[in-house]
């Protein structure tokens, strides 16, 4: 689809930068085509005659959210089954539902999730799934960027292992750089206690084959780390370093259940964890030992896991779940200050999935990602510290404005892409025939 390039220019804005030269301040920033050129107190000089003006007086901007974890499609099983623990619910209720997706399915899924995280702030997204082609499509349409990855598991046997794992390869050397550069792939076993110990180490040579990164969900329930000792004589962590997992770039899921030497090889090996507070609670999987990480060095984000384990996507509830849920869990209310949330749903995001250097940030030379948030609200009200009130008092319902790439992707809290009504009627189509196949 062609687009119009274009210079904008947003004139006494409030700006949250997540970077430590400008932090917060009153001001301008200049969008050219899909870089930010100009971000600072002073109105910006030399613009274009055409530079479409707006007027930044009752928002605050801040970088797109980066949600490192998820299965967009699954949002078709929103609150379809609550209340379980892991095993029981993936076992029992998701699989046996997702064994009957077809195409339109993952497609009616995937547009919904991805119209719920343009909405509610968030510019860039990891997905594990399967049938990806039909994710991509959706990233490909929306204008949103997305981090895919075709994940396997491989409970089957050694000819169908065969054939997922060449699909899987298929996928990422197919779709990486796609999309303007939106698309990024990896390669993902979906968990050790899933996929043999020689089946992930083809993974492993695949992701240096091919020089891509590899994403799996690791120790998020203590059965999983019990299991895998009783197995294969070790914790998940070692067992995943033995078989050159960490060789790679790697962005694991979870990791709830972690020693200290655990985390001390994590750190060692540069591994990025994606934190899922409120899936980990759903579940009754326990809490990550994310002040420990962070203390260590980790690089932490944060993901939502699939609609049907949070039962949303709206980041903003991850970031305040993140700062307030490690405060009682330590009796330490220092741990996770709100400026720290904040980087985990933007900077530390834009790091687990090694685009910092271009999103995460508002900067002069990063990516138009960005969001706009209606701060003339009375929940914003005193104004005193705005990245507080982000994190403690709003929510994804008070973004009013998106943009990814430096192309608008909702306005005035309406996704301009995608047709949101057609795309609810959609699931529910889906997820009536699902329920009834
Ligand atoms: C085929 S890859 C996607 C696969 O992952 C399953 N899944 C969803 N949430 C979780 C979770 O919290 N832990 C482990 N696996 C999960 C999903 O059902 C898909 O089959
Ligand atoms: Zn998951």
């Amino acid at each position: 689809m062609s687009r119009k390039m274009a210079q904008l220019w947003i004139e006494n804005g409030l700006f949250v930068t997540m970077n430590d030269v400008f932090a917060v301040f009153r001001g301008h920033m200049v969008v050219t085509d899909d870089q930010i050129t100009y971000i600072g107190a002073d109105a910006p000089t030399g613009l274009d005659e055409q530079a479409e003006r707006l007027d930044g007086s009752k928002l605050a901007f801040m970088p797109g959210l980066v949600n490192t974890h998820g299965h967009a499609a699954m949002s078709l099983l929103r609150g379809y089954s609550d209340d379980q623990n892991l095993q029981v619910w993936l076992e029992q209720k998701m699989w046996p539902m997702e064994g009957k997706y077809v195409d339109q399915d993952t497609r009616a899924g995937s547009a919904l999730a991805i119209v719920e995280m343009l909405k509610t702030g968030t510019t860039a997204f990891v997905d594990m799934y399967d049938r990806m082609d039909q994710v991509a499509q959706m990233v490909e349409q929306s204008g949103i960027r997305g981090c895919l990855t075709r994940g396997v598991i491989g409970l089957c046997s050694e000819e169908i292992q065969q054939a997922k794992l060449k699909e899987a390869i298929a996928f990422a050397k197919d779709w990486n750089g796609k999309a303007d550069g939106r698309i990024t792939t990896m390669i993902s076993p979906h968990a050790p206690y899933t996929c043999p110990p020689d089946y992930i180490e083809k993974f492993v040579q695949a992701a240096h084959d091919y020089d891509l990164p590899v994403h799996t969900h690791m120790s998020e329930t203590l059965a999983e780390v019990e299991q895998n000792v009783r197995d294969y004589g070790t914790r998940p962590v070692l067992h995943l370093d033995k078989l050159g997992f960490f060789s790679r770039p790697a962005l694991v899921a979870h990791a709830v259940h972690l020693n200290d030497e655990e985390i001390a090889l994590l750190a060692e090996r540069k591994v990025a964890v994606s934190h899922n507070p409120v899936s980990n609670l759903k579940l009754a999987s326990g809490v990550a030992r994310v002040p420990e990480l962070l203390r260590a060095g980790v690089t932490v984000s944060l993901g939502t896991d699939s609609v049907a384990s949070n039962n949303n996507l709206d980041l903003f509830k991850e970031i305040k779940f993140a700062a307030l849920l490690h405060k009682g869990i330590s009796g330490d209310p220092t741990v996770i200050p709100a400026m720290e949330a904040l980087r985990m749903g933007t900077v530390y995001g834009a790091r687990s999935i090694w685009q910092e250097d271009s999103i995460g940030q508002l900067a002069v030379g990063m990516k138009a990602d960005f969001i706009a948030i209606d701060v003339e609200q009375p929940h914003y009200y005193p104004m005193t510290d705005i990245v507080s009130h982000l994190v403690y008092s709003g929510s994804g319902r008070d973004v009013k404005h998106v943009w990814v790439d430096g192309r608008k992707v909702v306005h005035n809290s309406e996704c301009t892409m995608m047709d949101e009504e057609k795309i609810r009627y959609e699931a529910q189509a889906s997820f009536e025939r699902l329920l009834n196949a």
